[in-house]
This record gives C-alpha cells, structure tokens and sequence, in this order.
C-alpha cells in the first residue's frame, strides 16, 4: 500500500521517467514509492523479479504511474545495454537515474580471495558504472540541454576505512570519483553521489551481531543518537532529481546523522550527559565571554 507522504509537491516529477536500481527492497523500494507519489513514472531494475513485482503491485494500488520492471544483474555488461534499451522502448525517455543496486558479504580482508573481491567491487562500483554509461549514450547524450537530467550513485559513509568492509568500502570510493569525473564529461547532465550511514532498512539485517551491537552504541557512534529512516534517504534522492537541486552537480551528499564527526575523542550529546560540553558551558566559556562583553562595554 502507498501512504509514502513525501514533503514535496504532488506533481513534481509528473511525465519524467526515473530509473531505480534495487528497487525491490529496502532504500530502493521507499524511492520508488516516493517518486511515484511525486507523479513519476518508473522502471525498476533488481535480480530477483518477484520483489520487482511486489514493489510494482504495492505503487499500482494508490498511484495511476506506469511503473515497469526489469530483471538484470548490473554486473553483466550485455544484460544492462539490454536492459537500458528495454527500459526506453517502454518509456521513450530516462530522466533520471538512481544507481541505488548494490552489497557486499562483511569479512576481513586478509580472507577475501580474488573472486570475492572482484564480485563486491563489480557490485558496486562496475555495475552503477555501467549503468550510467548506457542510460547516458542511449538517452541523455542525444537529449542534452532539453531537461534537466541527473544521475546519482548511492555510496556508503564508510570514511577512514570499516573493519569487514574493505572490498566494499574501496568500490564506494571509486564510485564517488567516478562521479565526480562523470559530473565534469556528462555536464549538463549532473551527476552526484549520496552517501547514507546507518539506515534501518533491510540492509542492516545483513551485518553480523558484533558489527551491529557497535553500531548500535548510539551514544558513542552517531550523534543524532538514532538510526536513519531509509524515508530520509529518498528524501533526499528527490530532491537531488527536482529543479531545487539544479545547480547541485559533482557533489556528495552525506545522510548519516554526523557518524563521521564522532571522532572517539568527542563525547557525543548535550547536557549534563557530556562532560566535554559541561566543561565549556559551566566553566571557561561563559568567563571569557563575560569578560569580553566588559571590556566592549568599558569602550563605548
Ligand atoms: C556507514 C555505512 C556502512 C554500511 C555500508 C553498507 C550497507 C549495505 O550495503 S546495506 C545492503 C546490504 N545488502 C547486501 O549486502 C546484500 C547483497 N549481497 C549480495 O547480494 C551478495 O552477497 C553479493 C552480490 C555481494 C554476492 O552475491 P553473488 O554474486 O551471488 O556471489 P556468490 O555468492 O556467488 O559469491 C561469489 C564469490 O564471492 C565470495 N563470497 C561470497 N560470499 C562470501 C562470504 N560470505 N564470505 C567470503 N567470501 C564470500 C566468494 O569468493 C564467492 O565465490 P565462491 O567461493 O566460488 O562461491
Ligand atoms: N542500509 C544501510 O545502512 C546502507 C545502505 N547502503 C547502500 O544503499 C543501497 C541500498 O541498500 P538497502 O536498501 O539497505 O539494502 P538492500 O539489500 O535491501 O537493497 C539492495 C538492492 O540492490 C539489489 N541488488 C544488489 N545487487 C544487485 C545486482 N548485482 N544487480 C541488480 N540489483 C542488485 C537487490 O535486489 P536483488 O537481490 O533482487 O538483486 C536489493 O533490492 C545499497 O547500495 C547499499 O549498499 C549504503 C550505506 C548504508
């Protein structure tokens, strides 16, 4: 069922087309359903058809959209051209993408072998490029100038390294260069990259236990204290595809409640709670201030 309220107009996206990769579940399936709230029509691109379908049986009971869907693995370059080409037979146009496709298996590096690492590097980081290099020669290249168009590769805040994560971590450095390149070849069309943090969706339930009893230290790891919603991940999706977002090309946006400006040094938090804070609020801050605001007072 389709209740996504979104915080946008109803009719933003109403006649564009909008490409979402891992559309069947998770933070994919939330942007599907608030693209199609926005008026979008969509074609979802995923592995497993039946997730597809149910996404698509989910949009078709609230929103009068076309949504179509496409069963391709990303990583198979002959598959994606294919499927690029099916998706603009169906569709005659391609707005937007959202390379949102992708995962890995958690291990350590030193257990990784050659396959493995080449399977989550083809996860994330080939496929949205291959990806992005077809829906941008079969479409955009031909329509440039005419609509605003933009692609935009999901990465993953996993800045300074994560244990368990080494192969998926490099493949999401990669795409945030690729990126950045993409924005400066492809212009006009804007091409940028969103990096979520810890969002409660689906994705979450393929970490192991100990990696999520860390996470889960709210206190210690994110300062907004809380998960993500995978709703404030699409939020942020649209408006990256919206006119509001026009001049938005070649950047990264973080959705991640600060996790990466909670340096172990810095206890997290407000109040009595955090002593870090109370230090500067009950002691030496307020002195200097008070001082200063004398010594400007003595001068006028
Ligand atoms: C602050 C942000 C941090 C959080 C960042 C990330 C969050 C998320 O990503 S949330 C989304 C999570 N969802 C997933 O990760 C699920 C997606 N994962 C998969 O679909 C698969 O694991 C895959 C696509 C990465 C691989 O699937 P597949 O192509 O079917 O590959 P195989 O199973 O055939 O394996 C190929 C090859 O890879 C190695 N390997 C696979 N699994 C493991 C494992 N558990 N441990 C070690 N190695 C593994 C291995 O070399 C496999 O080859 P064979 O040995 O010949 O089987
Ligand atoms: N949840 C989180 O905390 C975070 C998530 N991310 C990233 O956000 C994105 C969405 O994650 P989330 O919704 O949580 O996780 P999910 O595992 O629910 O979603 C991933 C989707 O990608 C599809 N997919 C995976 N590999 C391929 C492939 N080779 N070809 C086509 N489709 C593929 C899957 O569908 P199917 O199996 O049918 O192919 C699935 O629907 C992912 O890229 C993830 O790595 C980043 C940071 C944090």
């Amino acid at each position: 069922m389709n209740s996504f309220q979104s915080v946008f107009r109803s009719d933003l996206f109403q006649g564009q087309t909008i490409v979402v990769t891992g559309g069947g579940s998770g933070i994919g399936r939330c942007t599907a359903h608030e693209l199609a709230s926005l008026g979008a029509d969509l074609a979802l691109v995923g592995r497993k058809i039946e997730k597809l379908e149910t996404v698509k049986a989910e949009i078709a009971q609230t929103c009068g959209v076309k949504v179509s869907i496409h069963s391709c693995d990303i990583r198979e370059e002959e598959k994606v051209t294919a499927t690029v080409a099916e998706i603009l037979a169906e569709h005659g146009k391609i707005d937007h993408l959202i390379n949102n496709a992708g995962g890995q298996f958690p291990s350590p590096l030193s257990s990784i072998n050659a396959k493995g690492w080449e399977t989550v590097v083809r996860n994330n980081l080939t496929g949205g490029f291959l990806m992005a290099r077809e829906v941008f020669n079969q479409y955009m290249v031909k329509n440039l100038g005419k609509t605003d168009m933009s692609i935009t590769n999901i990465i993953a805040d996993m800045w300074n390294g994560m244990p368990g994560m080494g192969h998926s971590g490099a493949a999401r450095a990669g795409m945030l260069n690729f990126s950045e390149t993409a924005s400066l070849e492809w212009a006009p069309v804007r091409v940028n990259a969103v990096a979520p943090g810890f969002i409660a969706s689906s994705g979450m339930d393929t970490y192991p236990e100990p990696m999520k009893q860390t996470i889960m230290q709210l206190d210690k790891t994110i300062p907004l204290q809380r998960l993500g919603l995978e709703a404030e991940v699409s939020g942020v999706l649209a408006f990256l595809c919206s006119p509001a977002a026009s001049f938005i090309s070649g950047s990264c946006i973080r959705v991640d409640g600060a996790a990466p400006n909670a340096r172990r040094i810095w206890p997290v938090g407000t109040g009595k709670q955090n002593p870090v804070f109370n230090s500067f609020h009950l002691g030496g801050v307020p002195e200097v201030i008070q001082r200063r605001d004398a010594e400007r007072a003595g001068k006028k």
